[in-house]
């Protein structure tokens, strides 16, 4: 195996940066992992773990990196990387795994023009949970990772960071930033939007039946619901980052959710039962 680099340093050690440098780790890496984090907790637990070899709440740590990693919540990225700037080598290629590219994307282009290249990352694979302590062994393994270069992505870093994702055994996609967030905000944004609000329709309706409805639930509730446990300063970043893509996504559910309620209103059985079966066939063709 290539690894192209000698030293990673991850910024954001919580569940997606911690679960990268776990599996770097378990697929043979030889080289240094170190991580900066704004919670001391987060990097003690890192090295108490193994998942990385050293940390720090400074930015300073990054300086002898030839990778650096953003995994933080996207909404801070553009004070993380001032805040790292000063500290990036010239041999240093930044990346991320964040769930929102477009605008973003080139945001950090921007920062980092003439310091070192940026190749836009997002591993579509993750957990409800959050923190290193729920780092998870073969997360990315047989899990997509797209790329979003831009007409500025430097090409050479780019299959580096390619040929590191295949290393921890992820399939690479390549994609426009912009159609990333389109794609994103339907198959992953607005099922999160939706888990949260059954959940605050299920409280609301708990008052009205004076019945604590949540010690009522069953699988149906659980398999649906196991999301908005999902960590609420990462997901309010990126609905703020990706809003306008969002917003028609959720236009369109909310046209979904009337059509559905119109052959509710009408009891209309073959119209229902057409409804659930044409879902049922496109859910059922989704390994
Ligand atoms: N959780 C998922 O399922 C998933 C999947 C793919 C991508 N992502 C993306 O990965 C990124 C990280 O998500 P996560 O689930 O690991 O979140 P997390 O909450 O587990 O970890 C985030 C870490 O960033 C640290 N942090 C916050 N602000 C910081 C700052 N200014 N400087 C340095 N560190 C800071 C936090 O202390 C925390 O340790 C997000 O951008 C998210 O969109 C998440
Ligand atoms: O499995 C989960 O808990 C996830 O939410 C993972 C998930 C997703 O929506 O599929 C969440 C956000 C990411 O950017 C990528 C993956």
């Amino acid at each position: 195996m290539e690894w192209n680099f000698k030293e990673i340093c991850i910024v954001g050690l919580g569940l997606i940066g911690g679960s990268f440098a776990l599996n770097l780790k378990l697929r043979g890496f030889p080289g240094k992992i170190t991580a900066v984090d704004i919670n001391p907790e987060a990097i003690e637990k890192g090295i108490e773990l193994e998942v990385i070899d050293s940390g720090s709440i400074k930015h300073s740590i990054a300086e002898s990196a030839d990778l650096i990693v953003l995994s933080t919540p996207v909404g801070v990225y553009e004070e993380v990387l001032k805040q790292i700037k000063p500290f990036i080598s010239n041999r240093a290629i930044v990346s991320d795994l964040g769930s929102v590219k477009g605008h973003l994307v080139y945001r950090c282009e921007e920062i980092l023009k003439g310091i070192a290249p940026f190749v836009g990352g997002h591993p579509i694979a993750g957990t409800e949970k959050s923190g290193v302590e729920n780092v998870v062994e073969n997360l990315f393994e047989g899990a997509k990772f797209i790329i979003t270069p831009t007409e500025n992505t430097d090409r050479e870093a780019m299959e580096k960071i390619a040929n590191l994702w295949r290393n921890l055994g992820s399939e690479i996609v390549v994609m426009d930033p912009y159609h990333h967030d389109r794609v994103f905000a339907a198959v992953s944004h607005l099922p999160h939007v939706v888990a949260y609000s059954i959940v605050d329709a299920i409280d609301k309706l708990s008052k009205e039946l004076s019945t604590n409805l949540f010690q009522l639930t069953g699988g149906g509730f659980r398999d649906f619901t196991r999301i908005a446990m999902s960590d609420p300063v990462m997901w309010r970043d990126i609905c703020i980052e990706n809003r306008e893509n969002l917003l028609s996504a959720l236009k369109t559910f909310r046209e979904s959710i009337e059509k559905v309620e119109k052959l509710i209103e009408k009891s209309d059985g073959n119209g229902l039962k057409s409804f659930f079966e044409k879902a049922r066939e496109k859910r059922r063709s989704v390994k």
